[in-house]
C-alpha cells in the first residue's frame, strides 16, 4: 500500500480528516476543551482517563459532545498484576522529608488509586468515543470484543515490535508505537524497559514491516517535519502528546507550561521516581534525589505516595517536586490554542520535504 492511501485508510478508520491524533494524557492535561479543539481542527482529540473514576469519565464525554460532534477517543490503562506486598516503610520516611521541607502532613502508607477498570469500561462503553485506546499491555479480550461490538475502533500501544505482535494477535485495530523519545510513561509490557528503549525513527519501520494494522507513531514529534519523517517510515498516522501541553486548553499547572517552555533537548530523563513505572519528563530536585533509589514502591503505590508532594508543589508554583512530564523534543512546544496548532501540523504536513 502506498503512503498517501495507508494515510486516508487511517482518516477514514477514524472517521476524521487527518489521522493526527492528539495523545490521550492522563493525569488531567485533556480537558474536554483541548480534545474538542484538536477533533473540531480536523484531527483526533483524546481523553487521558486512566486516573478518572467513572463518572468523570461520563461527566467528561458528555462535554466533550457538548463541545464537538467530531470523532474523539479515550484512553485507559491495562491494569497491572496486584503488586505484592510491599513495606512503604523506607520511601514514607524519605517523603517525610519533603513534605516537611513544605509543611505538609507526614506521608501515609499509600493504597491503590486506580479505579475499577471494569467500571472504567463500562463508563468508556457509553461515552459515545470513537476510539478507545490501551497503554500497559493487551486489554482482556472479552473487553475489546464488548466494545468493538459497539462499533468502537480500537488501538493499543507497542514500545517493540514483539508488543505490537501481542497486539496484532488480540485484534486491535491500529497499534500506537511508542519511540523512546516519548514523553510520560512508557508502554512498555512484554520484556524489560531497558531494552525497549527504542526510538521512533527505528521502531515504525521495524513495526510497519511486522505487522498488518496501521501503525500510528509516537514520540518526539513535534511540527510538521516529524509527521513527514513518520510518514516517510510506514506511519499510517501519528500522536503527538507534549506538543499539546503549552496549549491554553491543556490542563496543567502554569508553572509546568513554562518549564516546557524553557526545556532543552537534554533537559528530560526517565524516572520511576514519581510513579514506579519509567517515565520521561524534565529533570528536577526531586528526579535527581530518588531515580536511583532502591525504596521506590511499584506502581500504583509510588504514584499514590508521591500525590500529596507533587499536588503541594504544583499548588505553590515550585516545579521542584512536579512529575514534570515531556518528550525529548519538548524545546520545539509552540504554546498555540490546540485548534492552531492542530491545523498547523496540517499545514505543515502537507508542505513538500
Ligand atoms: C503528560 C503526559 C501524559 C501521558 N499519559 C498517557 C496516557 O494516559 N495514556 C497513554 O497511552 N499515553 C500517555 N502518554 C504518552 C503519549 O500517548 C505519547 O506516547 C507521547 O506523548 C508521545 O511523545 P511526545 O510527548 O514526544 O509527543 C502521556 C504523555 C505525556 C507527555
Amino acid at each position: 500500500m502506498n503512503r498517501s492511501t495507508a494515510w486516508s485508510r487511517l482518516a477514514a478508520l477514524l472517521g476524521v480528516e487527518h489521522p493526527i491524533i492528539q495523545a490521550p494524557m492522563a493525569g488531567g492535561a485533556t480537558t474536554p476543551e483541548l480534545v474538542a479543539a484538536a477533533s473540531n481542527a480536523g484531527g483526533l482529540g483524546s481523553t487521558g482517563a486512566a486516573y478518572l473514576k467513572p463518572e468523570d469519565i461520563v461527566k467528561h464525554s458528555r462535554r466533550v459532545r457538548e463541545l464537538t460532534d467530531r470523532p474523539f477517543a479515550i484512553n485507559l490503562f491495562v491494569p497491572p498484576p496486584p503488586p505484592a506486598e510491599v513495606a512503604p516503610d523506607r520511601m514514607l520516611a524519605v517523603l517525610a522529608g519533603y513534605h516537611a521541607r513544605l509543611g505538609l502532613a507526614p506521608p501515609q502508607p499509600p493504597t491503590s488509586p486506580m479505579p475499577s477498570f471494569e467500571e472504567q469500561v463500562d463508563a468508556v462503553a457509553e461515552s459515545g468515543a470513537r476510539v478507545v485506546s490501551f497503554v500497559f499491555g493487551v486489554p482482556p479480550a472479552g473487553v475489546l470484543a464488548r466494545l468493538k461490538a459497539r462499533g468502537m475502533v480500537l488501538a493499543g500501544t507497542a514500545t517493540t515490535v514483539r508488543e505490537a505482535k501481542l497486539l496484532e494477535a488480540a485484534g486491535v485495530d491500529f497499534i500506537v508505537t511508542q519511540g523512546s523519545e516519548a514523553g510520560g510513561h512508557r508502554g512498555t509490557f512484554a520484556g524489560p524497559v531497558e531494552k525497549s528503549l527504542v526510538g521512533t525513527m527505528a521502531l515504525v519501520p521495524q513495526v510497519a514491516d511486522a505487522v498488518g494494522p496501521p501503525v500510528v507513531a509516537s514520540g518526539g514529534l513535534m511540527d510538521g517535519r516529524g509527521i513527514r519523517a513518520a510518514r516517510a517510515l510506514g506511519a499510517a498516522g501519528v500522536q503527538l502528546g507534549t506538543a499539546f501541553l503549552t496549549c491554553p486548553e491543556s490542563g496543567i499547572a502554569p508553572v509546568y507550561k513554562a518549564a516546557l517552555r524553557e526545556a532543552q533537548d537534554d533537559a528530560t530523563v526517565v524516572t520511576r521516581a514519581f510513579s514506579g513505572r519509567p517515565a520521561r519528563g524534565l529533570a528536577n530536585d526531586f528526579t535527581e534525589a530518588l531515580s536511583d533509589s532502591p525504596d521506590i514502591l511499584p506502581f500504583p503505590l509510588q504514584h499514590a505516595a508521591t500525590t500529596p508532594l507533587r499536588a503541594a508543589s504544583a499548588a505553590r508554583g515550585d516545579p521542584r517536586y512536579m512529575a514534570l512530564w515531556a518528550g525529548q523534543a519538548a524545546a520545539l512546544s509552540r504554546g498555540l490554542p490546540a485548534a492552531e496548532l492542530m491545523r498547523a501540523l496540517i499545514e505543515e504536513s502537507e508542505r513538500e520535504a
